[in-house]
């Protein structure tokens, strides 16, 4: 079996935040979210993070994505530490690695037109070139037409406004995609054209995919390795379908139960 080689990792990455003081002379208390996690993706791999609420997804997203400096461990991109990187390995850092989030409808501005918001991360992030020619290109990677640039977001599905999120999380050109309850916010009927875009997408510009979310099968539909996070800890790692099927953590065992109460408890009510 070859040797993998991540393009973004954590190693052994831990974080605590203060607790307030209990006491006036008690000392301060801490509280770990996250206890030495492994964790990578490589380039044209989607990988998923799945764990119930309050496990630590969130701070592990931010660590991974440069948001947050951990306590211990490392962060590496294309396997330099990213934390002591120099500023320009930590500004190409910043261009490779884009989120994208739950809710179009809330993280694109309803005033900016799809144009002017696409074109925003190439402002923030100081990036030079043809920036009309990328535009047209990233509305091609995503299925949008030219059209696009002149609305207002209302104006969109939320299934195209996904699509502009995507668009935008591409302009930088980034080699990893984080991408965070993408298709949560969507109707059911249009969450799978969301997943084959982001799925081509891995598969045609060789990129790295972290997917976040709760709903294991599309978890399993997307992904190829699946990382499950319960108390800050990764419990368990492998195939999706293998791994929901045939758990062997307790805390994969209750994710896998709680969509069969779910799935069973609907079924009880159409009957
Ligand atoms: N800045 C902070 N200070 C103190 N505690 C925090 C802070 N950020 C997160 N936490 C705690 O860390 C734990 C993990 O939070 P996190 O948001 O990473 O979980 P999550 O898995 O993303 O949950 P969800 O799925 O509900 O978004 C929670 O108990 C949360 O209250």
């Amino acid at each position: 079996m070859s040797e993998r080689r991540p393009l973004l990792a954590m190693q052994q990455v831990t974080q605590a935040y203060s607790l307030p003081r209990t006491a006036l002379f008690s000392p301060p208390g801490s509280f770990t979210v996250l206890d030495s996690i492994d964790f990578d993706v490589c380039a044209g791999e989607a990988v998923g993070l799945v764990g119930e609420s309050g496990a630590g997804k969130t701070t592990l997203t931010r660590i991974l994505t440069g948001m947050e400096r951990p306590q211990s461990g490392h962060v590496l991109f294309d396997g330099t530490d990213i934390w002591s990187a120099d500023q320009a390995q930590r500004a190409s850092f910043r261009r490779a690695v884009q989120m994208v989030l739950q809710n179009p409808r809330s993280s694109l501005d309803p005033r900016m037109r799809v144009g002017t918001a696409l074109l925003e991360p190439m402002r923030s992030l100081r990036i030079e070139g043809d920036h009309v020619k990328r535009l047209h290109e990233v509305l091609d990677q995503v299925g949008l037409d030219r059209s696009a640039l002149e609305r207002f977001p209302h104006e969109f599905s939320g299934g195209q406004l996904q699509r502009i999120a995507i668009a935008r999380a591409l302009m930088p050109n980034p080699r990893v995609l984080v991408a965070d309850e993408p298709v949560s916010a969507l109707d059911v009927s249009i969450q799978a054209q969301v997943l084959n875009l982001l799925k081509d997408l891995v598969r045609d510009l060789n990129l790295g995919l972290v997917f976040i979310a709760h709903d294991l099968s599309v978890v399993a539909y997307t992904t190829s390795r699946v990382s499950v996070i319960a108390s800050g800890r990764i419990v368990e790692v492998g195939q999706p379908v293998e791994l929901f099927t045939r758990p062997t953590a307790p805390q994969t065992k209750n994710l896998v139960d709680a969509v069969l109460t779910v799935e069973s408890g609907l079924s009880g009510t159409a009957l």
